[in-house]
């Protein structure tokens, strides 16, 4: 699978940040928000950058993994959440609704029939990725087309008007596939990449670390970013992956939430890594392995709240900090706009 990423306006650099240091402030004094300011003009090349319609994919699978006691959570309560969440319910309808997210589940590989609803998308590939430490989590075909799945999603939200996407998860057991692929894409030993998830104890994680150490080596780490998703990753997180290569191939912003969806990233900047260019992290996980992640990436976490929730949560929290650095860049005064400044006005840009 290729994906055409096209390189951000780059040409426009200099013009951006001139235009972010004539704010009538002392430079950098807005920090964080300045860089988020000129990724965003840098990803759209305007100096008026827009935020459009933004919408929360919360992209739920189920894992057979979990048959070897890898998780604290009954299992049905992926099924449970994803229809909570459609209701408007749970943590990510609440922040949804709060932050001005328009929600929707995609189903991509739950082990439950669904009623049809207007925010449910439909994109199962099978009930439930495979167990991985038997067998290779998908086969190549099933992953390629959780990737198309995801790469298709997108289209319909960029067709509707969207040009921001923030990416969430629902999936009991899915915290494994997330280790699996943080320990084979970075190199990390699968001790280090492997936390509690949703609540395991210290027992509980050494075992889940056992798992996932003897799946790496019965099935091996391949050179192909695909096949390495295809033998651990989860069909929520394949589904991503291809939705985050899609909408940077269309110059959509990204917004990450934590160790699943970085997870996807990581796939996904295996396939094409240009797709870190249109990538925000919204924030730090406090599941062990995130900050791993996170800086194997080069990313920015914008906040640390120990979240540690998924669903997409820390992504619809995050986002009036990116809403706030695109009204700054397009609308807090400049020097010349302000006009009362004479020398405080030299001396505050140097
Ligand atoms: O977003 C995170 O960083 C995060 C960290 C730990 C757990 N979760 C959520 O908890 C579930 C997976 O946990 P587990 O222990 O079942 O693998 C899944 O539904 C995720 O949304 C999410
Ligand atoms: C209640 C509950 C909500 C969740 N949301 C994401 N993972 C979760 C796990 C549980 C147990």
């Amino acid at each position: 699978m290729t994906v055409n990423i096209p390189p951000l306006h780059h040409e426009m650099a200099d013009a951006i940040q001139y235009k972010i240091d004539q704010k009538t402030k002392p430079v950098g004094s807005l920090g964080k928000m300045e860089r988020i300011a000129r990724q965003i003009a840098l990803i759209q090349g305007t100096f008026q950058p827009q935020l459009c319609n933004p919408v929360m994919l919360t992209v739920a699978a189920d894992h057979h993994i979990c048959e070897e006691g890898v998780s604290s959570c009954p299992v049905e309560i992926t099924w449970q959440q994803c229809m909570n969440f459609i209701n408007g319910g749970g943590g990510i309808g609440l922040f949804s609704r709060i932050y001005g997210f328009e929600l929707f589940v995609v189903d991509a590989g739950v082990d439950f029939d669904f009623v049809a609803h207007p925010h449910l998308i439909d994109k199962k590939v099978r009930k439930g990725t495979r167990n991985f430490y038997r067998e290779p989590a998908m086969t190549l075909t099933e992953c390629r087309k959780a990737l198309q799945n995801g790469r298709d999603v997108t289209a319909m939200m960029a067709e509707r008007g969207s040009n921001v996407l923030g990416f969430g998860e629902m999936g009991i057991g899915n915290t494994s596939p997330a280790s699996a692929l943080l320990s084979v894409f970075s190199g990390l030993s699968v001790p280090d990449c492997v936390g509690p998830g949703a609540g395991l104890s210290d027992e509980g994680v050494r075992h889940k670390a056992q798992v996932i150490q003897a799946a790496i080596t019965r099935h091996g780490i391949s050179k192909n970013p695909i096949e390495n998703l295809a033998r651990f990753g989860g069909l929520e997180i394949a589904t991503i992956a291809g939705a985050m290569l899609e909408a940077a191939s269309r110059r959509m912003i990204i917004i990450t939430d934590g160790f699943i969806t970085t997870s996807a990233l990581m796939a996904a900047a295996a396939i094409n890594p240009l797709v870190l260019d249109y990538s925000l992290f919204s924030h730090l996980s406090h599941e062990r392995g995130h900050r791993l992640m996170v800086d194997f990436l080069n990313g920015e976490p914008i906040m640390h709240l120990d979240f540690r929730l998924g669903e997409g949560t820390g992504a619809a929290v995050a986002y009036p900090v990116i809403k706030g650095a695109v009204e700054m860049f397009n609308h807090m005064t400049s020097f010349d706009e302000a006009g009362v400044f004479n020398t405080a006005n030299e001396v505050l840009k140097v």
